[in-house]
């Protein structure tokens, strides 16, 4: 049976669906079967709603990709913090270790000059005591000057000679080392003083506080550096104060001389990671950044993919994809519509309808079948029952059902709750089982039949004729009546054989007395054959092709109005 305006006939897919469903097989669909399910709409049916796919799935779908994307560049991100805050710190501790190692270095020398020229301590200021302070001067490194004190007054300097000045011995950190910001000769080069003192008095090595900063300078990196000496300290500008330090929050290391007493001081303030990271790991944390937005783009992609038949076919029922198209069954003696058989369509936003031959198998093999049906019956009831007195009497209203309803309890449910969704004796439900899969008759099947039975469902047999199960059907359950499939009806007219079929099944048909329904009229010749055989229902496009459910009611009572117009001119 070929339906609708296919481009592919059936004998094209169902190879590939029974492929695609076989136990064992690939869980993912095959590219062609994506396509031919993606790609074979019909174009009935316009004025449907627009179903778009399920918002809820859509900001699932990028949730997961905005999770796939973050880990990297947070990754990336916290992988350069750590490091630059390793980095800082280590720089920080080299610098205090190497300025550390350099300032011991000039004092030491310092301390020499100083004590080279102890034996001159409480002598007089004279030219042989300036000669040696100012050979010292020369001789030792990074000194400067070398002066004498006694009494707690600067008495002679290697500069300038005799001289009167107050030591002010107590700002010298353990009576050795003093920090100061000037003296006479240059009072705006900071000094560092070594004093050396014996009980005539003290002697004194002037360093030059250029040399400091440029111990200092040549040992930062990126961090801050201090020399400290009592309250005193001197940092990077190469200015003596007391004020604080500031706050080093980013990386912090302090160490004082095991030789003289003075401490260094080094470290990062706040703002240097982010300096840093902006400086040496930008193209890194660029790449991760890359990195995580390429997978997160491609874990979008993956989930917009058409994973399993399984996954789309419950993404597009929770997306409400799935509706009820409803074609009338008309009395073959007057042609009045008594109800209709509702067929699925798939309304895939931006691709149309799609056939249910091309998605029913799978929903069968999957078991989606079961929800479909159920939410189809829903939707039918929810749009006829608030219209039931408008409907036909006794309106018939025919569901296809596969074989795992016939194994499912729940069927017995869904039919209660559709037909307590219209008022008693209003409609009538018809269950069609169709023959694609074989249904197992066991205890369980019988108990749900004889139950439909019960509550008033009946059963009919579709597509009767063509399949070996139907008569096995007719024995095992309690059948109300027979589909005759379309391709009997094509050809009355075509050949003698297929008369005599026709014939046949009709009668056997009035023999167990089950109701007859031919299907696939499509001119008045075969109307009025199946007419003359006492054929009880006929259903086809000459009487109405399958329409959206909204537009049943309107269908129907146009139906009913061209119907009295003709009483009414024949009268
Ligand atoms: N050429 C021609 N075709 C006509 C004419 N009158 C009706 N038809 C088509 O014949 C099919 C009749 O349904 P079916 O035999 O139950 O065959 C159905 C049924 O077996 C299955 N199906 C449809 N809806 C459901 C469903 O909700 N559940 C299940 N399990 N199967 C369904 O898909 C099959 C195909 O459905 P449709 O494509 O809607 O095709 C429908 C209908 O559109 C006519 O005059 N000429």
């Amino acid at each position: 049976m070929t339906t609708g305006a296919s481009k592919v006939p059936r004998w094209f897919l169902l190879p590939t669906i029974k492929a695609q469903t076989r136990p064992g097989s690939s869980p993912f669909m095959p590219r062609r079967l994506a396509l031919l399910l993606f790609r074979n709409s019909t174009s009935t049916g316009s004025g449907l709603p627009q179903a778009g796919p399920g918002r809820g799935w859509a900001w699932s779908r990028v949730l997961m990709s905005v999770l796939v994307a973050l880990p990297l560049p947070i990754f990336g991100i916290g992988i350069g913090v750590f490091q630059a805050q390793w980095q800082l710190q280590r720089q920080a501790d080299r610098s205090v270790a190497q300025t550390i190692e350099r300032l011991d270095l000039i004092l030491d020398s310092s301390k020499l000059a100083a004590e080279a020229v102890q034996n001159m301590i409480g002598k007089s200021c004279d030219m042989t005591t300036r000669h040696v302070l100012q050979w010292q001067a020369a001789t030792n490194p990074y000194v400067r000057s070398i002066n004498l004190a006694r009494g707690g007054r600067l008495y002679c300097a290697s500069l300038v000679g005799p001289i009167s000045m107050d030591l002010e011995t107590p700002t010298f950190i353990d009576g050795r080392l003093r920090l100061m910001t000037g003296n006479f000769a240059t009072p705006n080069v900071p000094l560092l003083v070594t004093r050396h003192a014996n009980p005539a008095g003290s002697a004194l090595a002037v360093v030059d506080g250029r040399y400091l900063l440029a111990v200092l300078q040549l040992a930062v990196q990126e961090d801050d550096l201090y020399l400290k000496v009592g309250d005193l300290r001197m940092g990077l500008d190469g200015r003596v104060s007391n004020t604080p330090i500031p706050a080093l929050s980013e990386a912090f290391a302090q160490r004082t001389s095991s030789s003289h007493p003075y401490t260094v001081i080094a470290g990062a303030r706040a703002g240097s990671i982010k300096n840093h990271l902006l400086s040496y790991t930008l193209p890194f944390l660029a790449l991760a950044l890359a990195g995580g937005l390429f997978s997160g783009l491609i874990c979008y992609r993956l989930l917009g993919r058409p994973s399993s038949p399984r996954t789309i076919l419950r993404r597009a029922l929770e997306a409400k994809q799935f509706e009820p198209f409803l074609q009338p069954i008309v009395d073959a003696r007057d042609g009045g519509w008594i109800g209709a058989e509702v067929l699925m369509r798939w309304h895939l936003p931006g691709e149309g309808l799609i056939r249910p031959d091309l998605f029913i198998p799978m929903a069968e093999r999957t078991g989606l079948i079961l929800p479909m049906t159920r939410d189809l019956m829903q939707q039918v009831a929810s749009v006829l029952a608030p219209h039931a007195a408008e409907l036909p009497p006794r309106c018939h209203i025919g569901f296809n059902i596969s074989a795992a309803h016939c194994h499912d309890p729940q069927l017995l449910g869904d039919c209660r709750d559709f037909l307590a969704a219209f008022p008693p004796g209003t409609v009538e439900l018809w269950l069609e089982l169709t023959e694609r899969e074989l249904i197992e008759p066991t205890e369980d099947t019988d108990l749900l039949f004889q139950q439909l039975d019960a509550i008033g469902v009946k059963v009919a047999i579709d597509d009767f004729g063509i399949g070996h199960a139907s008569l096995n059907y007719l024995q095992r359950f309690t059948v109300n009546a027979l589909k005759i499939d379309q391709s009997f009806v094509k050809r009355i007219g075509a050949d003698t054989l297929s008369a005599h079929l026709l014939d046949t099944l009709v009668e056997l048909a009035i023999r167990l007395d089950i109701d007859l329904v031919a299907e696939g009229v499509e001119t008045a010749a075969q109307r009025d054959y199946l007419r003359a055989l006492n054929v009880r229902y006929l259903q086809g496009y000459l009487f109405g092709r399958p329409m959206p459910i909204r537009e049943f009611l309107p269908a129907l009572h146009q139906h009913r109005n061209a119907v009295r117009n003709t009483i009414d001119h024949q009268s």
